[in-house]
């Protein structure tokens, strides 16, 4: 399973993380949020990290030019795209950046929205489930209803998220089987700012999950 950790902003506390078992960081493209990083921010965390650590920036309802300039001066093996993205736009993201991982978050609000997914998995490489919320994009730390997720099985990969902590994700993973989670303000002490032992507290409870 992949666990995307989100909202890296100091690269030390991104190498900590990915040597504790992060398969992806997630670095906020998204100006005005409170995880913000700039591109001289994510090059230097990146910097740090393992070729084999996926790196994610996270976009939201800006122009493909802003994205492919950042991707290009980050070296970013990643896009989420966490706004209100057509699948148009993920086609044409697509065709541009056809060597960038496409995640689409899709912001779960109500059933109707779960049924967004079958448009965009022709054009992206996994969904990302997460909570809505409407002042914030993401990074709410509001769950879902894990339960009303059972019947979701969309033809591509896809990332639990919304509100994962270690305290819950062996009650998430009984009920559902995604290919990957994400994590932000589960595994944080103050926003940007991510708690180690949290996040290690978080690898002790997976490797429970996969004993059991
Ligand atoms: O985290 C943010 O501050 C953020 C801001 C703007 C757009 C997206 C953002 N986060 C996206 C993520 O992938 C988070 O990891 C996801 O929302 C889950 O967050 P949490 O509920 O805190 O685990």
């Amino acid at each position: 399973m992949r666990i995307k950790i989100c909202g890296i902003t100091k690269p030390e506390q991104g190498k900590a993380i990915a040597s504790l078992g992060a398969t992806a960081l997630g670095f906020i493209c998204v100006p005005n949020t409170p995880r913000y990083v700039n591109p001289t921010q994510i090059r230097a965390a990146i910097a740090q990290l393992p070729a084999t650590v996926d790196r994610i920036g996270v976009f939201a309802n800006t122009t493909i030019k802003d994205i492919s300039q950042i991707v290009a001066a980050t070296k970013l093996t990643g896009v989420q795209l966490h706004g209100d993205e057509t699948p148009a736009f993920c086609h044409q993201l697509r065709s541009l950046l056809p060597d960038v991982e496409i995640v689409k978050a899709l912001r779960i609000k109500n059933t109707e929205a779960l049924e967004q997914a079958a448009n965009y998995t022709t054009y992206v490489d996994a969904l990302l489930l997460d909570a809505y919320d409407p002042q914030q994009l993401g990074g709410t730390g509001k769950t879902l209803d894990w339960n009303a997720l059972q019947q979701f099985q969309p033809s591509c990969p896809w990332f639990l998220a919304a509100g994962l902590t270690p305290d819950n994700i062996l009650a998430a993973l009984t009920q559902l089987r995604p290919h990957g989670i994400d994590l932000s303000s589960g595994v944080e002490r103050s926003p940007g700012d991510k708690d180690l032992d949290k996040v290690a507290r978080l690898f002790e409870q997976l490797r429970l999950a996969i004993a059991n």
